[in-house]
């Protein structure tokens, strides 16, 4: 049983299936592992056994999807167990179900009648790839000796409070994909979401952080407490603090009011900081202090405030070259960096791609009053093909475009936009909107100094004609440029500082 073998702890198992003689046979399981296993426990009732596991160890969980009620049903019991290995059987085996639970929690999928060597072959794998998260919050050892459950604080109280109805949580339910690179994205969510220590999503722009950082608080005990998302990079540098902590009226020029902040909103709840790079560096040492203390003082105040809010924050730069560059404190990044997901780009998980597009296509059919039904093959290999530098968002956006401008039932080769068709056009990003290199070699060598265009003009021409390709997207625009949305953002706003 690979890495498994040299774990001397039996494992346990436990079955749910409200037939006791189906959950007895599942059970039977426990002879075929390789591993040894305590005497499995059985359940014919979901609400029993779901309060059962929030006392007991739990290894490998077989549940019946019917027992449960679903997909709804499992996703609590994923959330009660979120270090278990799940395996989910039915007698109504289809790929959509099996992709629905899996969604939802499972780890794998069996369809009844099964064998239970294909079970045991399934746990077996599953064992084997399972891999304890390593919690580092040095003031909250959360991991239970002797197993590998993350509690915190709240987990304990959840658990104490185990009688009370557990509420499913759809929070993973906007997140689309299939591929392993996303199955483990939902792992961690899961895994994530009961403890109380700040996460730090990163990845490219447009991949789902934002989405990831919901799901994590949909499926938190706080999931009934505000989320509220702040992008830094949407907001002038100057002002961010008064966004994040609020602020007293005369604190600033034209702070004719005084104003609460998204710390005081996200009280009980989460907060979301986006962009988390675009911080100054002293706004990031009230953020350590923040984070620290759970105490902050609005701007121009001198109360000291307290709330307690959880940090998910995201950014789509390497906090390490950040740091490095003495852009970023090296003790925030610690303190922040405590459960890490990083998003895989599109193009690093491909077979997501056309799963993606049939969603948006059905999604903007439906909104668009469009009777599209599908793809033709052309369409298909060619956007299964392109580097979706924008990611997610692009995709979405490409497709709500061409449902937009055209109709019928199969999205056709013809209706994608040039860029997508067109090979050629894509062998960097940067081809599809570098307009300077062509402009570059029209330009003779010998020209007049009042000839030369400032470097800002031109700076800005290339932004512009970027965001048109775009149509206005900044974060699609900023992926192509190689620079990050911020730096558009931050330009436009010199531009229009300049009046220009
Ligand atoms: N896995 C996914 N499934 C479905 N939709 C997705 C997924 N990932 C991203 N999206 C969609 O793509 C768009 C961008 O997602 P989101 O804002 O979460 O990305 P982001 O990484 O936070 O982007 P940025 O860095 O630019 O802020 C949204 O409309 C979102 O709904």
């Amino acid at each position: 049983m690979g890495s498994n073998e040299g774990n001397t702890k039996p494992v346990a198992v436990r079955v749910l299936d409200s037939s006791a003689s189906e959950a007895a046979r599942t059970a039977a399981v426990c002879a075929k592992l390789a591993a040894s296993c305590e005497d499995p426990a059985l359940y014919t009732d979901a609400t029993v056994c779901l309060n059962e596991l929030s006392k007991i160890n739990t290894d490998v969980l077989v549940v019946d999807l019917e027992t449960v009620g679903g997909d709804d049903g499992l996703e609590a019991f994923a959330v009660r167990c979120p270090t278990s290995v799940i395996i989910a059987v039915s007698s109504q085996g289809s790929v959509s179900r099996a992709v629905n639970a899996m969604r939802c929690g499972a780890h794998d999928f069996l369809t009844k009648p099964f064998s239970l060597d294909a079970l045991a072959s399934k746990i077996s794998f599953q064992l084997d790839q399972r891999r304890p998260i390593v919690v580092r919050a040095p003031e909250k050892p959360f991991a239970n000796e002797g197993t590998n459950c993350i509690t915190s604080p709240r987990d304990v109280s959840a658990q104490s409070a185990a009688q009370q109805p557990v509420h499913s949580s759809r929070g993973l339910d906007q997140l689309i994909g299939t591929s392993s690179a996303m199955r483990d994205v939902y792992d961690k969510i899961r895994r994530m979401a009961p403890s109380q220590a700040p996460v730090f999503i990163t990845g490219e722009s447009g991949t789902g952080k934002e989405l990831c950082a919901t799901a994590i608080h949909s499926l938190s005990d706080r999931k009934d407490a505000p989320f509220i998302a702040l992008n830094c990079a949407a907001i002038p540098r100057d002002l961010i603090e008064s966004e994040i902590f609020g602020h007293v009226r005369g604190a600033f020029t034209g702070a004719t009011d005084s104003r609460i902040g998204a710390a005081d909103q996200a009280d009980g709840g989460t907060l979301f900081l986006d962009e988390i790079g675009e911080m100054d560096l002293l706004l990031q040492s009230k953020l350590l202090r923040f984070l620290q203390t759970g105490t902050f003082q609005r701007l121009g105040d001198n109360v000291t405030r307290k709330v307690d809010a959880r940090i998910i924050c995201a950014t789509n730069r390497n906090p390490l070259e950040e740091i490095a560059a003495g852009r970023f404190r090296e003790d925030l990044y610690y303190r922040l960096h405590v459960l890490p997901v990083q998003l895989p780009s599109l193009r690093e998980r491909r077979e997501d791609i056309l799963i993606l597009a049939e969603s948006f296509l059905h999604r903007y059919a439906r909104e668009e009053g469009r009777s599209f039904k599908g793809f033709d093959a052309d369409a298909e290999a060619a956007m299964a093909s392109y580097p979706w530098p924008g990611n997610v968002r692009q995709l979405e956006n490409t497709i709500r475009q061409i449902v937009v401008m055209n109709d019928g039932q199969a999205i056709t080769h013809s209706m994608l936009p040039l860029l997508i068709r067109d090979p050629s056009r894509r062998q960097t990003p940067t081809s599809v909107v570098d307009f300077s290199r062509e402009r570059a070699r029209n330009i003779a060598p010998a020209r007049p100094f009042g000839s030369i265009e400032p470097l800002w003009a031109q700076e800005r021409r290339i932004i512009e004609d970027a965001l048109d390709a775009f149509d206005g997207n900044i974060s699609m625009a900023a992926a192509a440029l190689e620079i990050s949305p911020s730096t558009i953002y931050r330009k436009r706003q010199t531009w229009s500082e300049k009046g220009c």
